[in-house]
């Protein structure tokens, strides 16, 4: 048997499963992107780092189809998003898991409730499955059992983290965003929160699109970054190829001194 690769799809290309090409986004007259080019290879965690107001969160918003794009394309799992009819959409939607800055759990609602949201919107599942389906979501996160009729105000804000994530594995997703998850939290939650992330990428096979400043989060779970500044991706690539860049911003980043703190010795030019 053969195994050509697609005409015109080039080794890379063909595991991109989001392709974003000369994106422009605006508000009015205030443009917060504009030739805007992105790939977020299948099964990579992807950390996406930029000055702050830069447009992480907008770009993760119209990715998802929540912001209107005044032009250029985004394609997902091949597809072009704005050649989806509304089923197909729907279908779409239920293949990403999003975690918003915060956590965004509802206040009303137990740990329980919150992730079984998305199973009640998009499936069919009877209460003892939907409860099933939440105990292992919970389980899945490192959330003890107790913690499922608990409200979010009563958790710390490493659980509170935890259960947002668990909403966001709801539905199986095979590409997560996630948007600033460890913000908040002490370096020691912080790091087991990267280790979870790690897990669920190796065993769940997961995309994860990851929008932080969390130095420590890009060095040790990252497997690309992707830079925002001047409206678009200026750099795409390793640790090592961001250090190696002469974008100002780049420069400052990386090479200031909470960042050459926490660099391996043998990534820092001199
Ligand atoms: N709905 C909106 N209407 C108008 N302007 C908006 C809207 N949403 C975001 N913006 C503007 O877009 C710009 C980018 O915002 P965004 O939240 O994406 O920044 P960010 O890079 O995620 O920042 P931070 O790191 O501080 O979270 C900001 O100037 C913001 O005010």
């Amino acid at each position: 048997m053969s195994a050509t690769p697609a005409k015109d799809a080039s080794p890379g290309e063909a595991d991109a499963v989001i392709r974003v090409r000369n994106l422009k986004v605006a508000f009015g007259e205030k443009v917060i992107m504009d030739g805007l080019d992105l790939d977020v290879m299948r099964g990579e965690i992807l950390g996406f780092v930029g000055g702050s107001g830069q447009g992480k969160s907008v770009l993760t918003r119209t990715i998802l189809g929540l912001v209107r794009k005044q032009r250029g394309t985004i394609e997902v799992f091949g597809e072009d998003v704005d050649k989806l009819d509304q089923r197909a959409h729907r279908t779409l939607e239920r293949r990403f898991g999003v975690m918003f800055q915060h956590g965004a759990l509802f206040s009303a609602l137990s740990v329980k409730q919150n992730i079984q949201l998305p199973m009640r919107e998009y499936l069919k599942l009877s209460p003892r499955l939907l409860d099933e389906l939440a105990m292992l979501k919970i389980e899945m996160v490192g959330l003890p059992p107790d913690a499922a009729d608990k409200a979010p105000s009563e958790l710390s804000g490493g659980m509170i983290k935890r259960a947002a994530l668990a909403r966001a594995l709801a539905l199986d997703p095979e590409i997560v965003f996630l948007d600033e998850p460890t913000s908040g939290l002490d370096p020691i939650g912080a790091a087991d929160f990267d280790e979870l992330i790690m897990t669920l990428k190796q065993t769940l096979g997961l995309t994860v699109f990851m929008v932080t400043h969390d130095l420590d989060s890009l060095f040790v779970a990252c497997d690309r970054i992707a830079a925002l500044a001047d409206k678009r991706v200026i750099a795409v690539g390793s640790l090592a190829d961001m250090l190696a860049s002469d974008h100002p911003w780049l420069k400052a980043y990386f090479g200031g001194e909470r960042a050459r703190a926490r660099l391996p010795k043998d990534n820092l030019r001199t």
